[in-house]
């Protein structure tokens, strides 16, 4: 994955203000941060109001990580980890400042004026800008399991979890939820004050193709800016972006790499206009495997239009959705799937990436097809059916292998 580049919080006391002001301009001057918000203060604002107006920046997504001086660097974290879904250390050594990230997932970082040198306060900041949490690492339960005492649901005998709790289903399966760009925000507000926070991605249904972030492309919306309310995912390139609004693989491409370096996964969608001839056909039938084989040439193309033009150590999820199945009754066969998505996952331009590539399936993708599909797509992008909200809880408790029970 390309190295993030930070939405910064920054916030102080009176007894803070020399070393708030001292980091905040080493973050500016620090090409790992994308922006610096400072919250204050420069007067006698007491530091829980200053915390919890930086910690609630964090929490709606709008920052990623917050850096809170007082004088001794306790009041502050108390203070923003009374804001839901912080979690806020005090640290002044370079191993707790490195755990603070790797083993707690800690969005902010509060030093003390008072207990803690200039110099080693500032170096301390600049190494905090190179931590980044492994979701995949055994820490990530952990601090699943913080954020289920925050929910109070500690869990049977307030230490196993309870089959299907959100923590397991967070450990299986990354959802993302997509919508149309007015919704951003809120859908973003609503989600990090409910039970989902971070559990749920939300993204955006498109962005401008321009190859700058900044400029006068008046009406468009650009991957800074949807990197800069929340966003975490931008889908580039549905069929209907193509079909109805002659979008190009070029023009995909340059949608993908805008949010790529924007820190964001670009959800490339990629699929076959005309249905295979015999999709009833088992695979095992030439024409099956004829129509197969033209799908995954077709797809391919689009693929590598795309790839050729990233950044190999992005992540990058690519959404076969063969066009003739998009809105139809019934998803693509099984077995077709299974033969394109292992045609694509194959391919030099795939096996050669760095960065993680997923590949998953839509178009009329519904209850059961999980199961059918055997583990040979890495997820399922819903379109009708993540309209009814139990539908879609439903499904990703069968992506996750986990009984649903309402
Ligand atoms: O954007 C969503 C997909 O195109 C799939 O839609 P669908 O599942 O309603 O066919």
């Amino acid at each position: 994955m390309s190295a993030p580049k930070w939405r910064i919080a920054i916030g102080c006391d009176d007894a803070g203000l020399n070393y708030k002001n001292k980091i905040k301009a080493d973050f500016q001057a620090d090409d790992r941060v994308a922006s610096v918000t400072d919250v204050g203060a420069d007067d006698k604002t007491a530091y829980p109001h200053v915390a919890a107006k930086a910690a609630k920046l964090v929490a709606s997504g709008q920052c990623d990580r917050a850096l809170l001086i007082c004088g001794t660097g306790l009041g502050v974290a108390i203070s923003a980890n009374k804001i839901k879904g912080i979690r806020a250390v005090t640290a002044h050594d370079s191993f707790s400042v490195e755990r603070a990230i790797l083993s707690n997932n800690a969005q902010v970082l509060c030093m003390g004026e008072r207990v803690v040198g200039l110099e080693l306060a500032r170096r301390l900041a600049k190494e905090w800008l190179g931590y980044v949490f492994d979701e995949s690492s055994p820490s990530a339960a952990k601090v699943a399991a913080i954020h289920q005492y925050e929910e109070g649901e500690g869990g049977l005998n307030g230490h196993e979890e309870a089959p299907g709790s959100t923590t397991l289903l967070r450990e299986k399966v990354d959802a993302f939820i997509i919508p149309d760009f007015v919704s951003v925000p809120v859908t973003i507000a609503a989600i990090s004050t409910s039970g989902a926070a971070g559990n749920i991605v939300v993204g955006a249904q498109d962005c401008a193709a321009a190859a700058e972030d900044f400029g006068a492309y008046t009406g468009e919306v650009s991957a800074a800016v949807l990197r800069e309310v929340g966003c975490g995912i931008v889908e580039v390139g549905h069929a209907e972006r193509r079909r109805l609004f002659s979008e190009t693989d070029d023009v995909t491409a340059a949608k993908a790499a805008a949010a790529a370096r924007n820190g964001m996964a670009p959800l490339v969608c990629v699929g076959e206009v005309a249905a295979p001839p015999s999709p009833a056909l088992p695979s095992s039938s030439s024409a099956a495997g004829v129509g197969i084989q033209r799908a995954a040439e077709e797809v391919l193309r689009q693929v590598r239009a795309v790839l050729e033009k990233l950044d190999g150590a992005a992540d990058v999820v690519l959404a076969y959705e063969p066009v003739w199945a998009i809105g139809a009754p019934q998803p693509a066969s099984a077995d077709h799937v299974k033969g394109v998505v292992r045609l694509v996952r194959e391919s030099e331009v795939v096996k050669g990436r760095s960065g993680r590539t997923r590949i998953v399936y839509g178009g009329a993708a519904g209850p059961g097809l999980w199961k059918r599909l055997g583990g040979e797509v890495d997820g399922l992008f819903l379109g009708r059916f993540a309209h009814d909200p139990e539908q879609f809880v439903k499904l990703v408790y069968e992506v996750a292998g986990i009984s649903y029970e309402g």
